[in-house]
């Protein structure tokens, strides 16, 4: 590759985006390269991830580089082009399943190690660690957030609107939260008046002083938050809310982000489960520190363990764990056909997404018996989960939303330099005893913030950048503008953290020429109101946000006003001037490559990658004055918009177009656009005869991409799927595949 040549970088994450990179990625190439333009590949899947960390038990020529440790620098240089699709952000279980298919496969891994005792265990699990949950995001994002639906999509969901169930006033469908005790109820929040070297330290009541995080470095003008939950408080309340589901006779149902705040939110999630299963865990106490069950890992980790039981004994847990749920409310369901509670895995019910899911489904979620219910959506931290219960009045009182004529509500968030709960993971901490939590200047010994704390509870500090909020602002500003929409920053000044937050989003304003632009800044259960009350009279608002904001509600109106948040534009502007677009605004749904291996279908819609890849060319072109990559931006725009109104999105039934052929239209209108422009004679020759025979065997090459369909598919793994069997399910067309090698020449 010469260094001369303008690259996009292209990752290769897991689960359906990877599969669709497989067959995406082939076009995608033959389309750049004539233009000049290389697409590089950086596989940051969480086995690569996983791989790159020991070198040391692999063979050389199983070795693979530390991807995304290469493509965070990259996101530092001005000229990073990166189009960045989901990854799976990994639970235990899921990195422990993935160790095993490594293992399988040939790589010697050293197996995890659940409970790390030696000091090599603890250096293995430690490495482990940088694999689990949120890995990537916090790394690569070292840019704010902007997510919206482009005009083009916002249209075709008026013309086309999704299914949304209704909703009843008499829907007894709310969330709980705690109202003491959690995170928000402890804050304290400060702006730094230096740059400082800090530690975490507790002082405990029996006269030890432990030291939790010896040195974190902070700049001057950064905001550091210091907040703890209580277990004490956390524990009753699942107690009263477990209750109260059970005598009111709705559903229970747990929603945390044990993914992304993967420290904190497994301990939030293990704590309800083990109240929810009380007698059972209290009878057979010894018996599960024995085996070394933990439940912060899900059901699953305890169903796991007791297999290595004999049968009577097994049974015997069984069934002290069943008649748990005689005095317990019914649970909601991931799959109720498969028996699987949202207590199985802490990564099958994930508040972003799941959320959004049950408002769009009237406030309903699947119970045992297979059927839809109204449920309490437990949701313990109240920082943000009073905007949900406000979305749920306004259906309540509304009905639900209509598609077809609401307005949007674009997001931008605040995430850049590991701003807020992304910069905590490693300054989170379950409190071993009693005492005072500290945060010291390690120069002066000044303790600048202090908080009383017990045993169990979790103590955590928040980083955020004076220049990522600023940015952040600007890019605000930027938005407004450009859109003519008002913005609404949903902050809090009740919450200590946010009130400082306020102090500097005022102070930047002025930065900024506001003049006939509509900026106000209201606390998040008023923002949603009042966006809501414009929402259903067609009107526009853009959300600006903090990180966990920008992260749900992304997920939470795309998904009322799309159907999906697989269909936004998610730009990251990185600071350093150079960008990363991100493919839609949800995950890297799993249901979908079980569709894919048992039926041969992938109804992952690339829509996302489509508008991606677009906005990346577009800045190649703007930024080393390449008119062909504008050229090609424009023109897949334009293929793009035909691919929407010619409804040639993939359908979720097997049999039925899917990835790869909305994949292949894209291609054929792509090839149609460029052949058709008249601005660079050169590349509409080039596409013409592409165009064409793509045109002539449209039904042909459908006809084989269907014929696939049906069968199970193997693709030689999970975590790490096998290259040649890929791209063979994949590329099952010969026709298109022979067009493309054609026109690569
Ligand atoms: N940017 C990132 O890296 C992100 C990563 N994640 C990770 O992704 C994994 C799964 O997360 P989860 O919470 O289940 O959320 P997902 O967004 O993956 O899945 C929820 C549902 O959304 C629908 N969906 C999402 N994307 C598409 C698409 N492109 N085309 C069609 N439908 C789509 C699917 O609905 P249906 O089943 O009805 O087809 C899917 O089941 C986790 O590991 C999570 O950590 C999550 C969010 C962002
Ligand atoms: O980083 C993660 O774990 C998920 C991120 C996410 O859900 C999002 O950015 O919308
Ligand atoms: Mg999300």
């Amino acid at each position: 590759m010469s260094t001369q040549q303008p690259t996009i970088i292209y990752t290769l994450t897991d689960e359906a985006p990877r599969l669709a990179t497989a067959s995406l990625l082939p076009i995608v190439r033959a389309f750049t390269a004539p233009a000049g333009i290389n697409v590089a590949e950086s596989d940051i899947s969480v086995a690569a991830r996983i791989l790159g960390e020991f070198p040391e038990a692999l063979s050389e020529d199983q070795r693979v580089p530390n991807n995304l440790a290469e493509l965070g620098k990259k996101t530092l240089q001005p000229d990073a082009n990166i189009i960045k699709l989901p990854n799976i952000s990994a639970s235990v279980a899921q990195l422990m399943a993935a160790i095993k298919e490594l293992q399988d496969k040939g790589y010697a891994l050293p197996d995890f190690p659940e409970d790390p005792k030696t000091d090599e265990e603890k250096a293995i699990r430690a490495r482990y660690n940088k694999c689990i949950g949120s890995a990537v995001n916090p790394v690569l994002r070292e840019g704010n957030s902007d997510r919206r639906a482009p005009k083009a999509v916002k249209e075709y969901a008026r013309k086309n609107p999704h299914h949304m169930a209704e909703w009843s006033p008499a829907s007894r469908s709310h969330v709980s939260h705690m109202h003491h005790g959690d995170f928000y109820h402890g804050e304290k929040s400060m702006t730094l008046d230096r740059a400082r070297d800090v530690k975490m330290e507790l002082l405990t009541n029996s006269g030890k002083t432990i030291v939790l995080k010896p040195k974190v470095s902070l700049k001057d003008r950064e905001v550091i938050d210091s907040m703890f939950m209580s277990k004490k408080a956390l524990l009753e309340f699942y107690e009263r809310q477990i209750e109260d589901a059970r005598k009111t006779g709705v559903m229970f149902s747990l929603h945390v982000k044990a993914t992304m705040m993967k420290v904190s939110h497994p301990i939030v999630f293990g704590h309800c489960v083990r109240i929810f299963y009380k007698d059972a865990f209290e009878k057979h106490a010894k018996l599960f520190e024995e085996l070394g069950v933990n439940v912060n890992n899900g059901m699953v980790n305890l169903y796991d363990k007791l297999e290595t039981l004999p049968s009577a004994q097994r049974e015997e847990v069984l069934r002290d764990l069943h008649a748990c749920h005689e005095n317990r409310p019914e649970l909601a369901m991931v799959d109720s056909a498969k028996g699987i509670t949202n207590f199985h895995s802490p990564n099958d019910v994930i508040v972003d997404a799941s959320m959004p899911a049950m408002i769009r489904n009237g406030g309903k979620m699947w119970g045992p018996d297979g059927r839809l219910k109204d449920v309490k959506a437990v949701m313990p931290e109240s920082t943000f989960a009073r905007i949900y219960q406000e979305m749920i009045n306004f259906c309540k009182w509304h009905g639900a939303f209509d598609p077809k004529t609401m307005g949007t509500v674009p997001n931008v968030g605040l995430m850049a330099q590991q701003a807020e709960e992304y910069g905590s993971h490693d300054k989170t901490f379950e409190i071993p005893e009693d005492g005072v939590a500290n945060i010291t200047d390690l120069a002066t010994g000044e303790v600048l913030m202090s908080q009383n704390v017990e045993a169990g509870d979790i103590w955590r500090m928040c980083q955020t950048k004076d220049a990522a909020i600023r940015d952040w602002v600007k890019l605000a500003v930027t938005r407004a503008r450009n859109s003519g929409m008002p913005v609404v920053f949903w902050l809090d000044q009740y919450r200590p953290h946010e009130r400082e937050l306020i102090t500097k989003v005022k102070m930047y304003l002025h930065e900024h020429d506001t003049t006939g632009l509509d900026i106000q800044i209201m606390s998040q259960v008023r923002a949603m109101r009042y966006t809501l009350e414009r929402v259903i009279r067609g009107l526009d608002t853009i959300s600006a946000t903090g990180n966990i904001l920008r992260d749900y509600l992304t997920d939470l109106f795309p998904i009322m006003e799309l159907g999906t948040s697989a269909k936004m534009l998610s730009i990251v502007p990185l600071m350093a001037g150079g960008g990363m677009y991100e493919t839609g605004a949800g995950g890297s749904a799993p249901k979908h490559v079980q569709q894919l291996t048992e039926e041969n279908h992938l109804r992952w819609d690339s829509l996302g990658e489509f508008l991606a890849l677009a906005v990346s060319l577009e800045d190649l072109g703007i930024k080393n004055n390449n008119p062909r990559a504008k050229l090609l931006a424009r023109t897949l725009d334009a293929a793009t918009g035909k691919l929407l109104d010619n409804n040639k999105g993939p359908s979720p039934k097997t049999g039925q177009l899917d990835n790869r052929g909305s994949h292949f239209y894209l291609a054929l209108y792509w090839a149609q656009e460029l052949a058709a422009q008249t601005e660079d004679k050169e590349l509409a020759a080039h596409f013409a005869p592409l165009a064409q025979v793509l045109a002539d065997n449209e039904q042909k090459i459908v006809e084989e991409l269907n014929a696939v369909q049906g069968q199970p598919a193997d693709i030689g793994g999970y975590y790490l799927p096998q290259a040649d069997k890929l791209d063979a399910v994949m590329r099952p067309s010969a026709t298109l595949n022979q067009a493309l090698q054609g026109v690569a020449g």
